[in-house]
């Protein structure tokens, strides 16, 4: 018997699944590993920055007294190397060589650059400081930060610079949300692996690598990825298994209404089916339920609808586990050439899209068929046709999806 599916939206099922609650999990990581990882705390300016007057540039540092009736002679007292502190104040005429970065005399008011100056035939220990110069070359302790500021707000993904600045502060450590911890089961007994001889009937499993690729790119740890042979057992085994260890799972092929469809029944065996039927195309069978209080999102066995699901029901999942929204811009766009079909539920494309104007104009990438994979690496943007007798005319609005990494 033919079961009865309830079909709902896209934006119903995106409510569904942005409702459930996520465990958002922190933990203290070397700050050598946390590029692009998520800021659980404010990180805040231990002390001030920079902790200690310094020079600029090159040069003679010099006191505020002594800085008149130039050119004039000055004994050169001692020389600070950048790591090196000067414990004692200059005297009348006395200056200090000094390097960039290097910690500038307690009582010198101005660092003159080493171009202004020249050495004096004869009398090593004297330099002669040809003119003065209005900026006193000297960066303020405390002139970027103040103890207690904050450098980086909680929230912030962290890149190589923010990461610079934390280690600027000495920190060794940093506290950021947990990894989502990702299982992928691909079904299909049709699925080779790579390298075996290609046969009929059997094609390779593209669908694998395309979505842990995606969930390592979204962030996530791709833990396990399984490729199963269509066995209700040997699936049951492996979800039982992996749902322990994971934050979520994602499932692939075998949720239609085949005979060898066994996620379809598992869904509906689960503790909670969130949906196994919407109202748009491709990935009319996508199907989210959760046991055991792992969440599993089962997408369709197509390619292009694989794709699809991956980014409208998983990607934003797996930001939310480290409170961040969806890579995925979403944004209004023109459609820049028409697109003559017309359906009863809304379609999902796959497009290109081009900035004129400050107006984005999409376009349909290639193929529109869900079993297609030829257009997946120059696909930029998600557009929606919405389910019409009509096509929509030049130019009219779509809701955009802009994807990330592209
Ligand atoms: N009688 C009906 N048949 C189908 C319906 C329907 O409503 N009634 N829906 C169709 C639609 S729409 C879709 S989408 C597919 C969904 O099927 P499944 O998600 O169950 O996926 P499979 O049947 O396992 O496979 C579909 C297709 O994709 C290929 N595939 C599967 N896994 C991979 C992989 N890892 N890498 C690459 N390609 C893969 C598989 O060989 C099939 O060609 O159902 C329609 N049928
Ligand atoms: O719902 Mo299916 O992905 O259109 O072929």
């Amino acid at each position: 018997m033919l079961e009865r599916r309830k079909p709902i939206t896209l934006e119903e099922a995106q409510a569904k699944l942005a409702a459930l609650k996520l465990p958002q999990q922190v933990e203290t990581i070397p700050v050598a590993d946390a590029n692009h990882r998520v800021l659980a705390e404010d990180a805040v300016a231990a002390y001030d920055y920079p902790n200690f007057r310094r020079s600029g540039y090159d040069g003679y540092a010099i006191r505020a007294a002594d800085d008149h009736d130039f050119p004039k002679n000055f004994h050169v007292v001692g020389e600070i190397q950048a790591g090196a502190t000067f414990d004692h104040d200059l005297g009348e005429n006395e200056t200090a060589r000094i390097m960039t970065g290097a910690f500038v005399p307690d009582n010198a008011a101005k660092v003159i650059m080493l171009e202004q100056t020249r050495s004096v035939p004869e009398q090593p220990d004297q330099v002669k400081i040809m003119v003065s110069q209005d900026r006193d070359n000297i960066t303020p302790a405390g002139s970027e930060f103040k103890q207690g500021a904050l450098l980086i707000a909680a929230g912030t993904e962290l890149n190589p610079g923010g990461l610079s600045l934390l280690t600027a502060f000495g920190a060794t450590e940093v506290k950021v949300y947990r990894q989502p911890r990702v299982a992928i089961i691909t079904t299909g007994t049709e699925l080779l692996n790579p390298g075996d001889t290609p046969q009929p009937g059997k094609i390779f499993n593209s669908n694998g690598p395309l979505i842990a690729n995606l969930v390592a790119e979204s962030g996530a740890i791709v833990t396990e990825t399984v490729q199963l042979v269509d066995d209700y057992k040997l699936l049951q085994t492996n979800l039982e298994r992996l749902k322990q260890t994971n934050d979520l799972v994602i499932t692939d092929g075998g949720v239609s209404v085949g005979d060898f469809d066994y996620l379809a029944t598992t869904a509906r065996n689960s503790e909670q089916l969130l949906f196994n039927k919407l109202k748009m195309r491709p990935g009319s069978v996508t199907t989210a339920f959760v046991d055991d209080n792992t969440l599993i999102i089962a997408l369709s066995g197509n390619p292009g609808a694989c794709y699809t699901g991956f980014y409208l029901f998983a990607e934003p999942i797996l930001r939310r586990f480290v409170g961040q929204p969806s890579h995925c811009q979403k944004v209004t766009a023109n459609l820049a050439r028409i697109y003559p079909k017309t359906n009863g539920y809304d379609k999902i494309l796959r497009g290109t899209y081009q900035l004129n104007d400050g107006r984005y104009q999409v376009q349909l990438n290639g193929s529109d068929v869900s079993g297609s994979l030829g257009n997946l690496q120059s696909t930029t943007c998600l557009f929606k046709i919405p389910h019409s007798h009509e096509p929509l005319p030049l130019n009219a609005e779509v809701e955009t999806w802009l994807l990330p990494f592209k």
